[in-house]
């Protein structure tokens, strides 16, 4: 098995049990849940952001339903992905007309696609990730949405690109993934317990 298929698998295993560790115990989860959203909270703030594009976690990811419902308090926009026929993401504003189950299972927005571009800035990307290293080398599923988006938004931006944070559990936080010229290093990771800025 290639080197990411191994990570992923041991990502997934980790995941499976802190899920089942948790089970029906809504007080850890809801300490989880906690716990990411402070970190995200405390990210958005230091960085003054205003509008943010964020994932709806599934399946283990660490939980961003608190931090949605914060940033909605606090007047942050937040941008969600819908996955597009070809490969690609487009987003839409996450509102109270909520979401629908799309693509893979996961909950998408509803509501118009938004271009998230030079018109429609971003002041930060919060991205799901299997694994993360120090030097900003992320790992996803395998399927290069975020990738791609990545490159899309570097070169459209590349005057004031958005500060990318992966989010991830801490024990995805790895001391060296492997590296192909695609990789789009991101600027920092957030966890249950810190944020970490890279390079
Ligand atoms: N919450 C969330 N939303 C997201 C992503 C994500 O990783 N997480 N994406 C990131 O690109 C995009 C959807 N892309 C996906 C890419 C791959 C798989 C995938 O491989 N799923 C596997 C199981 C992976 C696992 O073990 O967790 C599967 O369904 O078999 C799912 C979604 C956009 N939205
Ligand atoms: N900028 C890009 N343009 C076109 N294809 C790309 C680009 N970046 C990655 N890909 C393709 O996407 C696929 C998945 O890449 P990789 O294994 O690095 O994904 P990943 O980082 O795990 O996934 P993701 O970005 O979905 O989280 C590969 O086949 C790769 O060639």
């Amino acid at each position: 098995m290639d080197e990411k298929q191994r990570l992923r698998a041991l990502v997934r295993t980790r995941r499976d049990a802190r899920l089942s560790a948790a089970g029906d115990d809504d007080s850890v989860r809801s300490g989880q849940q906690a716990s990411f959203t402070a970190q995200l909270a405390s990210l958005t703030e230091q960085l003054g952001a205003g509008r943010v594009a964020c994932f709806v976690s599934v399946r283990g990811e660490p939980e961003t339903t608190g931090y949605l419902a914060w940033a909605r308090a606090h007047g942050v926009e937040v941008l969600l992905p819908r996955v597009r026929p070809g490969g690609s993401l487009e987003w839409s504003v996450h509102e109270e007309s909520g979401l629908a189950v799309g693509a893979f299972s996961i909950p998408e927005p509803v509501g118009p696609a938004t271009p998230m571009d030079a018109s429609e800035r971003v002041d930060l990307l919060l991205v799901p990730a299997a694994a993360v290293d120090q030097t900003g080398t992320r790992l996803g599923w395998g399927r290069g949405y975020f990738d791609r988006e990545l490159a899309r938004l570097r070169a459209e931006l590349h005057d004031a690109p958005p500060q990318v944070f992966a989010v991830v559990w801490s024990d995805e936080l790895m001391d060296r993934l492997p590296q192909e010229p695609h990789d789009i290093p991101v600027d920092g990771a957030v966890t249950e317990e810190s944020i970490h800025r890279f390079g």
